[in-house]
């Protein structure tokens, strides 16, 4: 397959353009964010997207095993011999029937695609494989990111995948301990920040820029060409067809730059024929991109953003010590580093921006326990914002809806036996005792 990628600067005053061989996780002309163009001219892409479905049958490939890289032709900057894989995107779509009555949807109109089957358990997985492809290609020895918890899961993963160095920056007691463990149990070298995710986010950059370690967040253009996939599976997931609305929930607000890319360059090959809308699902303490869309209607306009009431929101919140605060920790995020891709996004997908309380994803995330395959709090938020846009009506009953749960149940344990307890710290359906005795045993079988 010829390559035929170029990384380009998203700012239309810039536009600088650099091949991929280089690694950079911003325009170094200009400080704005970089995409991945491709010359599709170059690359053979298959007629249909069902093309691509043949390979997951067949499997004639050691790649087709992974999710992301089955639909290599539409990520084609590098070459397969320095693809990484642990077998990402191995992810199930499900119609959940059950959910949708009880949300008052018609049958057939949601759908659930668990992301949470990932190797590290998030969806972090398929924007990894991507980025430490390009970091092996490129020849990064060592690598680092700023993480809520799944990204530095992710990271640690990869990183021991292909034997490099790797270093996750943290914020004090923000992360979940299911996460933490994973990061410790592959070996990563864990900086605990007294701060936040954006402070180590910041910090982060500064390192990785003046050691030459490699950045695997998501301002990392080629992580996002592997999140692209997820929109692939969905798509897939429902016999090729095009779901009305995807609902994803925005943290850094990477997945949802990434899913407005994927449409966008779907609809250019004719690989599909119509848009979904999108909705983006904010936690109300953690709010930015809600604000910035809803309350002073920043739009992309073609790319030229009035970054300069961005900044100056940034810089409040740095000034005034703002510090987000929501139990979705992974996306307790004040200063989301895509927000104009994400613009972007919302500019092709004719998008929307919600926000939902904690109490309102922690009912969430509960009703994805009992009816689904459960998730971890942030994925919640995206079932906590359907709920409000069907009753608002923004959402009719028989659209086709397509929720993505972002990462695994067992993820944050803390959270969910928390909500199964009452206010006196006693189980509200607590395990029953019972004497090591067939006949007792059988006695509490209900
Ligand atoms: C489980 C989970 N859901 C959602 C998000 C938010 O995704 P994004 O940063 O792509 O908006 C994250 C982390 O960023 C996450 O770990
Ligand atoms: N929730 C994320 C935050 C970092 O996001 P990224 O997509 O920019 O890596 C995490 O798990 O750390």
């Amino acid at each position: 397959m010829n390559i035929s990628a170029i990384q380009k600067c998203i700012n239309p005053d810039c536009g600088s353009e650099f091949d991929c061989g280089q690694a950079m996780f911003k325009c170094p002309d200009c400080g704005d964010l970089l995409d991945i163009l491709y010359d599709w001219d170059k690359t053979t892409v298959p007629a249909k997207m069902s093309d691509f479905a043949n390979r997951w049958a067949t499997r004639n490939n050691p790649l087709d095993f992974s999710g992301v890289w089955r639909f290599r032709e539409l990520l084609n900057f590098c070459e397969d011999k320095h693809r990484v894989t642990v077998g990402e995107g191995q992810t199930l779509l499900q119609q959940n029937d059950e959910l949708a009555a009880f949300l008052g949807m018609d049958k057939g109109s949601l759908h659930l695609e668990y992301e949470g089957m990932n190797p590290s358990g998030s969806f972090k997985d398929n924007g990894m494989t991507a980025a430490f492809s390009h970091a092996v290609m490129v020849g990064a020895k060592s690598c680092a990111c700023a993480s809520t918890g799944n990204t530095s899961a992710a990271v640690a993963l990869y990183a021991h995948a292909c034997g490099m160095k790797c270093t996750v920056f943290i914020g004090s007691g923000r992360i979940a301990f299911g996460k933490l463990s994973q990061a410790m149990d592959y070996g990563a070298n864990t900086i605990q920040i007294q701060g936040d995710f954006d402070d180590c986010m910041k910090q982060v950059q500064e390192v990785c820029t003046r050691l030459n370690i490699y950045l695997l967040n998501s301002l990392n253009p080629f992580r996002l060409e592997g999140q692209k996939t997820i929109m692939y599976r969905i798509i897939e997931g429902l016999g090729w067809e095009v779901p009305d609305w995807i609902i994803v929930p925005g943290g850094n607000l990477g997945n949802s730059s990434a899913f407005g890319k994927a449409f966008f360059e779907l609809k250019e090959l004719g690989l599909i024929d119509r848009i979904p809308r999108l909705a983006i699902i904010n936690a109300a303490g953690a709010d930015t991109l809600s604000y910035l869309v809803n309350e002073r209607g920043l739009k992309w306009n073609g790319g030229n953003v009035n970054m300069k009431e961005v900044q100056a929101l940034y810089a409040d919140f740095t000034a005034r010590h703002f510090s987000p605060h929501t139990i979705a920790s992974a996306i307790e995020i004040s200063r989301p580093v895509n927000l104009k891709k994400c613009l972007r996004s919302i500019d092709i997908c004719d998008g929307i921006v919600r926000k939902v309380t904690d109490e309102q994803i922690c009912d969430a995330k509960a009703l994805v326990g009992r009816y689904g395959m459960g998730c971890e709090p942030a994925s919640a938020a995206t079932i906590a914002g359907l709920r409000d846009m069907l009753a608002d009506g923004t959402i009719g009953k028989s659209e086709r809806v397509a929720c993505v749960l972002t990462g695994h149940l067992l993820k944050d344990p803390d959270k969910t036996v928390s909500y199964h307890k009452n206010s006196e710290g006693e189980f509200s359906n607590p395990p029953v005792e019972s004497a090591n005795d067939i006949e007792e045993i059988i006695k509490h079988i209900v």
